[in-house]
C-alpha cells in the first residue's frame, strides 16, 4: 500500500488536502497498482462499469479525486471538462474492472493516462436502437397481436403471409435468410442463402455442396434458418434436419436460373481459398470460354438443392420496451405443439 496513494484518498476529506506535486505522485502510484484505494464513489463507480477516469484536478482544494464513470476515456475528459468548476483534471486515468482483479485486496491499477482504452461498446453502435410495433396514440398497434391462434393451421400458412407481407413492406431481398450450421468442432457457423421454395415439406435452398455449408449439413445434417424483416418487426426462424432434393428438383431451379449465375457455380470452387480477385475472374472467363451462350450449361454435379424440414418454426414480432411476441410450434412424436415464449 502506498503512502502517497492513501493521502490522495485522505484528501478527498477538505481537512488534508494535497499539493500538486502529491496529488500526482499518488496518481502515479495508483497508475503502477500500488495503491488500496477506498474510495467509495470509485468503488461505486467501478461497480457499475469496467472501466472508470480518475481526474486530479488542478485547483488543488477541496475534492482532488474524483470517481467518474467511464464509458470511454475521451468522454469522461469532455465530461469533467463540461462541469464548470473550473477544475480541469491534469491528469486521467482509465482503470479496467480486468486489471482490478490482477491485484487481489487492491483497488485498481491503471493504464498510462492517453493511451488507447479498449472500448467494448462502442457509443455509435450503442446508441443505435429502434423500439418495435408502431403504436397509436391510444397505445395500441397497428398490427394485430401474434397469438396462439395464429398457428392454428400450422407454420406454413402464417410463414406465407408474413413472406408476402415482407414483400409488399418493400424489403429488400425478403427471401434472404440466415442460415446456421455446425462445423467439425462442434462450433455454430452463419452465413446468408436464399430461400428459393417454401411447401409443408420445408425450406428449400440451394448450394454447393462442397461448400463448408455443404459439408458441415452432410456431417451434422441439421439446419436453422432466420428471416429477419425488421422494417416490418418480424422474425421467423426455422430448424429441423436437412436432405438434398432430388437431381429433377435441383435441374429445374438450376435452369431457371441467369446464364451468370449458372456460370458463377462453375468458377467458383466455394469456400476454397484463391490467391487473388484476378484468378476468380480468370475462372468465370474460363467458364464462359467452356459454356458458350448457345450451349446449355449443365448443372454443376456438386450443386442442389436443401430442403430442411422444420421441426421448431418460432414466429416473432416487434413490440415496445422489448416485450415481443414469441410463439414457437414444435412437432414431437408426430403432433405439433404451439406455446408462447417470453421475449
Ligand atoms: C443476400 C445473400 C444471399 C446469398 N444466397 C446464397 C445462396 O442462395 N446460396 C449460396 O450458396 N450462397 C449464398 N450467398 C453466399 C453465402 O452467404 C456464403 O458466402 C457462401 O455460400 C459460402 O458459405 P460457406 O463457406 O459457409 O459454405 C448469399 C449471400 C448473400 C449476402
Ligand atoms: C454464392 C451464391 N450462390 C447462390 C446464390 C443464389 O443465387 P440465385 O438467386 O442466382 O440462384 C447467391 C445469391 O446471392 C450467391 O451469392
Amino acid at each position: 500500500m502506498s503512502g502517497s496513494a492513501m493521502s490522495l484518498v485522505n484528501a478527498t476529506t477538505p481537512s488534508s488536502p494535497l499539493t500538486k506535486s502529491s496529488g500526482i505522485a499518488a496518481l502515479a502510484d495508483i497508475a503502477r497498482g500500488l495503491s488500496s484505494f477506498e474510495c467509495p464513489p470509485v468503488r461505486a463507480a467501478l461497480s457499475r462499469r469496467s472501466t472508470i477516469a480518475l481526474g486530479v484536478h488542478a485547483g488543488w482544494a477541496g475534492t482532488l479525486v474524483r470517481a467518474i464513470d467511464l464509458p470511454s476515456p475521451g468522454i469522461a475528459r469532455s465530461r469533467l471538462q463540461s462541469e464548470g468548476t473550473g477544475s480541469v483534471p491534469k491528469t486521467l486515468a482509465g482503470v479496467t474492472g480486468e486489471q482490478i482483479s490482477a491485484y487481489p485486496g487492491v483497488a485498481f491499477s491503471a493504464v498510462s493516462p492517453d493511451a488507447e482504452q479498449p472500448k467494448p461498446v462502442n457509443k455509435d453502435l450503442a446508441a443505435m436502437r429502434v423500439g418495435y410495433g408502431q403504436q397509436g396514440a391510444d397505445g395500441r398497434y397497428d398490427d394485430a397481436d401474434l397469438d396462439a391462434d395464429q398457428l392454428s393451421d400450422g407454420w406454413l400458412p402464417l410463414m406465407r403471409r408474413w413472406l408476402e407481407d415482407a414483400v409488399e413492406a418493400g424489403v429488400p431481398e425478403p427471401n434472404a435468410m440466415t442460415l446456421g450450421t455446425v462445423d467439425e468442432h462442434g462450433h455454430p457457423c452463419t452465413r446468408t442463402v436464399l430461400c428459393k421454395g417454401l411447401s409443408a415439406d420445408g425450406v428449400l435452398f440451394f448450394t454447393n455442396y462442397e461448400s463448408d455449408k455443404g459439408r458441415q449439413l452432410e456431417s451434422v445434417p441439421y439446419a436453422s434458418v432466420t428471416f429477419t424483416w425488421v422494417p416490418v418487426a418480424r422474425q421467423i426462424t426455422v430448424r429441423g434436419p436437412v436432405e438434398r432434393v432430388s437431381a429433377e428438383v435441383t435441374d429445374e431451379y438450376w435452369h431457371s436460373r441467369p446464364r451468370g449465375s449458372r456460370l458463377g457455380a462453375w468458377a467458383s470452387e466455394q469456400s476454397r481459398p484463391i490467391a487473388s480477385r484476378a484468378e476468380l475472374d480468370a475462372a468465370l472467363l474460363h467458364a464462359g470460354e467452356r459454356f458458350p451462350v448457345d450451349v446449355d450449361i449443365p448443372v454443376r454435379p456438386d450443386w442442389g438443392g436443401i430442403l430442411i424440414r422444420p421441426a421448431v418454426v418460432e414466429f416473432w414480432q416487434g413490440r415496445a420496451n422489448r416485450m415481443h411476441n414469441r410463439i414457437r410450434t414444435s412437432q414431437a412424436g408426430g403432433s405439433w405443439t404451439v406455446e408462447r415464449l417470453q421475449p
